[in-house]
């Protein structure tokens, strides 16, 4: 037997039988029992049908951030909800559609709308279309976010680059990797296979991030950068929380991000992060503001148009990156 229709195999028993859902299985496992690499295929059949052009670049879309999508030109747009057993964005700023077209001269496929574990979804159903953006040919991720600004020389509007981040789901055991590890995703672009332990150290690519800077200099835009952390949400912080992760040395937190990037680390994605701050972190008891979600879709909006400069500028690099 091929070592194909032995993993075939492996794979259909995993998804057919799941004995271990009797005695308590993790959410997470029981998502990727149900997204084998059989399945992530059909899905990524499907879209093939509709667009046969190779995206060298994925992107996915924060809170009021998916404008960045109105610049592609030749776009094919396929609407979530046309895509068998895709999930739904279901946040205000977020639509739900796989916008398929050029930006700056190269391919691209664009998120525009992600998925939250708050939403209900697992973060392993979350993060799955990462994987399916990069056996649809990506080589190169950017995640960007609406964030709050913990640190406090932050701005509201400022752009952070994410230098790393703090998984605090995956601390607390919910990480979208539990389950079974089908070593096949990732395959393409790696080397090696990829391992049941992935090495996330250096999961935002430092190429990337040094261009980055270079292209913010370049447009008198000020970057700043540092330590993104998520939350599980809805709720946003309390002051002692904010106050926490202040002593963690955290400069922005969010509920995105994490989930996908740990996956994108598993098949070998390189990986570049956005955040757009658009709050300060409360931290005194006597402050009477609080974040809300419509003020972060409206700073989002407002300054979309330097995050979608910057993105812009990185994409037109990444093709000369390959030559
Ligand atoms: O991370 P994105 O999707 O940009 O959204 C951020 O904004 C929402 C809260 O206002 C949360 O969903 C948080 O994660
Ligand atoms: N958790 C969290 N997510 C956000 N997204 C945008 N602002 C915030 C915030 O202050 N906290």
């Amino acid at each position: 037997m091929s070592n194909n229709t032995q993993s075939k195999k492996e794979s259909s028993l995993i998804a057919e039988n799941g004995p271990w859902a009797a005695v308590g299985e993790h959410p997470n496992a029981i998502t990727n029992r149900f997204y084998t690499y059989e399945r992530v295929q059909e899905i990524v059949a499907f879209i093939q049908n509709i667009v046969p052009a190779k995206p060298e670049v994925a992107i996915i879309c924060g809170s009021g951030l998916g404008g960045l999508a109105e610049l592609v030109v030749d776009k094919v747009v396929i609407p979530y909800a046309d895509i068998p057993n895709f999930p739904r964005s279901t946040v205000a700023g977020h639509r739900s559609n796989l916008v398929f077209g050029i930006l700056n001269g190269i391919s691209i496929v664009c998120m525009q709308g992600r998925f939250h574990p708050y939403e209900g979804y697992t973060t392993a159903a979350c993060a799955f279309p990462v994987r399916v953006m990069q056996m649809l040919g990506a080589h190169t991720l950017i995640v960007t976010c609406a964030a709050g600004g913990v640190n406090k020389s932050y701005r509201v509007g400022d752009i952070m680059l994410i230098k790393d981040h703090i998984n605090f789901p995956s601390m607390a055991g919910n990480n979208p990797l539990i389950g079974h590890n089908d070593e096949r995703f990732g395959k393409k672009i790696s080397f090696c296979l990829r391992p049941r332990f992935p090495p996330v150290g250096h999961a935002y690519d430092r190429q990337y991030a040094s261009q980055m800077k270079q292209i913010a200099a370049k447009h008198n835009i000020e970057l700043r950068e540092g330590v993104y952390c998520a939350l599980g949400g809805p709720c946003y912080e309390t002051i002692a929380e904010i106050n926490l992760l202040r002593v963690l040395g955290i400069d922005a937190v969010g509920m995105s991000i994490v989930h996908e990037v740990t996956l994108g680390a598993h098949c070998g994605l390189r990986m570049l992060g956005l955040a757009l701050i658009t709050n300060k972190c409360l931290s005194e008891y006597d402050s009477t503001i609080e974040a809300v979600h419509e003020d972060v879709i409206r700073i989002s909006e407002l300054k979309a148009n330097e995050l979608q400069q910057l993105i812009l500028d990185f994409v037109g690099g990444v093709k000369t990156n390959k030559t």
